[in-house]
């Protein structure tokens, strides 16, 4: 029988830990929609900037241009019309989203938090194949890298309702392993 969740799941993890890969699986997997912040960032600030036919600004590119707290205040604007709309569907977060304080309050009523926790060494490896990132310090890459991955660890766990372990998992066994977490954790309750 075709798994249904009780809530909107949403996916958060560290950078290049697959929740877009993943998260895109399991909503067609689940006859779900797919939402991806970022890209709901991204429509956000081109209506703000004078509708569809505006130059599309890539996150990095709003980042550099808006700085943080305009990137963030973004973020909140797009969760907060996503939970006016209602539904069932997957959403994938932004490697940045539960370091934004103002989104957490939102978030826990939105749905289930699914953190993707990957190792590390195998994040590292797939952000370094396309050249070391500006957040990551050139000079040390690895560990700065490392420091964000704790820090972010930590919060990714304090905000999460399931932990799902990838172990290096390929993506359709990855998103066979969050069905199934997904699955025994409504069983369960
Ligand atoms: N389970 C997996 N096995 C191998 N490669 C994967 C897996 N999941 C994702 N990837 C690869 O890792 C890269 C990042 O994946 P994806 O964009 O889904 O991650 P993300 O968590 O959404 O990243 P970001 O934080 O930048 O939004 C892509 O090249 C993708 O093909
Ligand atoms: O890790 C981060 O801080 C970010 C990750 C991206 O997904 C974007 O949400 C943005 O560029 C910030
Ligand atoms: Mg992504």
């Amino acid at each position: 029988m075709n798994y249904i969740p009780s809530r909107p799941i949403i996916v958060s993890g560290i950078k290049h830990c697959g929740k877009s890969t993943l998260g895109r699986r399991l909503a067609d997997e689940l006859g779900l929609k797919f939402h991806d912040l970022d890209d709901l960032v991204v429509d956000l600030c081109r209506e703000n900037r004078g509708g569809p036919d505006a130059i599309t600004w890539e996150p990095r590119e709003i980042y550099r241009r808006l700085g943080k707290s305009g990137f963030q205040e973004l973020e909140i604007g797009a969760l907060k019309r996503l939970s006016e709309q209602g539904g069932l569907y997957v959403l994938a977060l932004g490697g940045g989203t539960p370091d934004n304080p103002d989104a957490l309050p939102v978030l826990s009523g939105l749905g289930i938090m699914v953190y993707l926790y990957e190792e590390a060494e195998v994040l590292f490896s797939r952000i370094a194949a396309r050249g070391i990132p500006p957040f990551l310090d050139e000079k040390a890459p690895w560990e700065s890298f490392l420091e964000l991955f704790r820090h972010r660890d930590t919060l990714y766990r304090s905000t999460a309702d399931l932990v799902v372990e990838l172990n290096g998992a390929d993506v359709q066994d990855g998103a066979a392993r969050i069905r199934k977490s997904l699955q025994e954790m409504d069983n369960v309750r």
